[in-house]
């Protein structure tokens, strides 16, 4: 076994992220797993989401990560400003690297670029700072 932290991927609804809490999970990522298995799934956005709406307490009690469509530093945002910690991103890796190592620093250069533009469009100084206050959003169509 390991002493590191063990951490659960792929939470998709509520219920599941409260029971992580429950049990003491130190994180949770969540992902459905870039929408490779289960057409239609929501995405973590929608989940994050979710979350925030019906059990906004688990962004404090848990540390929440997300992966899964994140192309832009928008997209980063949105998350952040829900409370999710920290964002992964999987494919625009994955494909910069047909460039090898230059292409991956270009790929991490360009959405730091975003993330620092588009927050100080949204007059964000200090990321610690995001909050939901910053997005209006608009109900989660997911019919799931
Ligand atoms: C080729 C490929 C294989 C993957 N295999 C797994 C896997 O075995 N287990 C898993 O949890 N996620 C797997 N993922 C999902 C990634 O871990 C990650 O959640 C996802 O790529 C993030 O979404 P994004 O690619 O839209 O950024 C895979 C993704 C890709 C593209």
């Amino acid at each position: 076994m390991t002493d590191l932290p063990v951490i659960l991927k792929g939470i998709m609804t509520v219920d599941d992220a409260k029971l992580a809490v429950k049990h003491k999970v130190p994180a949770i990522i969540l992902s459905n797993h870039g929408g490779r298995q289960l057409d239609g799934s929501p995405s973590s956005l929608e989940v994050a989401l979710e979350i925030h709406e019906k059990a906004p307490e688990v962004f404090k009690q848990i540390e929440v990560y997300a992966d899964g469509g994140v192309r832009y530093g928008a997209d980063v945002l949105k998350l952040l400003s829900l409370g999710v910690k920290a964002v992964g991103l999987g494919r625009p890796f994955m494909f910069a690297n047909v460039y090898g190592t230059k292409g991956i620093e270009k790929a991490i250069e360009i959405i730091k670029h975003e993330i620092a533009i588009d927050a100080a469009n949204l007059g964000v100084g200090d990321l610690e700072q995001i909050n939901p206050s910053y997005v209006q959003w608009t109900p989660n169509n997911w019919m799931g």
